[in-house]
């Protein structure tokens, strides 16, 4: 008998390229390799405009990789659109910044809800299966008849999350998913879809740039900067010990109870464009320890379990960059 591949979500290498007019080719995600295993939320972190949506896209198959692989469950991730999908891919659904980008303004709650549950269960079970998700959201039954418009934003988002789950995935991503509510929906929606993702054992790849937020719900969390992974580790040891100078900028730059929150000098400024990434280490511009190795790409080094894509973190460099700093 054949034992099916873990739910695992693995991007190897991955590069996404845009054309884009005024700015020519835009490489938007320049080599990223990263896991979410079944079970594990991977928190992933990083400035606006550093990538992180387009690998959300890249995961569910609403963008193509330039080069590459995304696999779910052991096997490829099919851009949409070129082929039908399989049922593996099924397991792996997305909820968005906008719930309106999951949502159909002009359809009942109920029958958007229906679309997702399986084929396989059938008959009155199908509508029971309706009313067993918003259960789950916390929304009552009478949500089925109305329409997305008739709820606040953070309804909506539970609503949005609802028909995530009703393909009964066992991979979220779940690109800014409450960055465009009011703080007390956010905290209600974090504490749902983190608690529903531990119920139901599944894995989710929580993308945001609230480093804070990562903090407290993420058991892993990755770093990206310009189109690459920096630094991923443990979200317990990244915060106690950041390796990367930019994610310990990061770190500083989150505010404290008591104290006056302060953008560190380094990381004043926007991240550059990606269209005119910097050579060799994308953060040397703006890290106060560049020194003469970070002309090229740094490797990412291994630290058992955690690893590092920094100079200062290389053996065989180190020393000469520890006088530096
Ligand atoms: N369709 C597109 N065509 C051209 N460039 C694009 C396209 N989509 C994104 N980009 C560019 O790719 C880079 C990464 O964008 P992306 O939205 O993935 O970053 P992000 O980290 O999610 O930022 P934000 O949090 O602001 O959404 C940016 O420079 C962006 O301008």
């Amino acid at each position: 008998m054949n034992t099916p591949a873990p739910a695992r979500l693995s991007f190897t290498d991955v590069e996404v390229e845009y054309r884009s007019r005024g700015r020519g080719r835009v490489r938007a995600v320049a080599g990223v390799s990263l896991e979410v295993s079944p079970g594990q939320i991977v928190g992933l972190v990083g400035e606006s405009g550093c990538g992180k949506s387009t690998l959300a896209r890249v995961a569910v198959g609403l963008s193509a990789p330039s080069a590459g692989t995304v696999e779910y469950a052991g096997r490829p991730v099919t851009p949409l659109g070129w082929r039908p999908r399989s049922g593996a891919e099924v397991g792996l659904q997305m909820v968005f910044q906008n719930p309106y980008a999951s949502l159909n303004p002009r359809r009942t709650i109920g029958s958007q809800l229906l679309d997702g549950v399986p084929a396989a269960v059938t008959g009155s079970a199908r509508r029971a299966r309706v009313h067993e998700l918003l259960e789950r959201v916390a929304m009552p039954s009478s949500a089925a008849q109305r329409y997305p418009h008739q709820f606040s934003g953070g309804q909506r988002q539970r609503l949005a999350i609802a028909r995530a789950l009703a393909p009964e995935p066992r991979m979220i991503i779940a690109d800014e998913p409450v960055t465009a509510l009011d703080a007390s929906s956010q905290a209600q929606v974090v504490n749902l879809l983190v608690g529903l993702v531990r119920d139901l054992d599944m894995g989710m790849l929580f993308i945001s740039h609230d480093l804070a937020l990562v903090h407290e719900i993420a058991d892993v969390t990755a770093v990206m900067y310009l189109g690459r992974i920096v630094e991923s580790a443990p979200t317990r040891e990244l915060w106690r010990e950041p390796r990367h100078p930019y994610t310990r900028a990061l770190i500083d730059a989150v505010p404290q109870i008591g104290l006056t929150p302060r953008l560190p000098a380094i990381l004043a400024g926007e991240v550059p464009d990606p269209a005119n990434a910097p050579t060799g280490c994308r953060f040397r511009p703006r890290c106060p320890h560049a020194f003469a190795p970070c002309g090229e790409q740094p490797p990412t080094v291994d630290l058992g379990g955690r690893s590092v894509a920094c100079w200062l973190t290389d053996s065989a460099t180190a020393p000469t960059a520890a006088r530096s700093l």
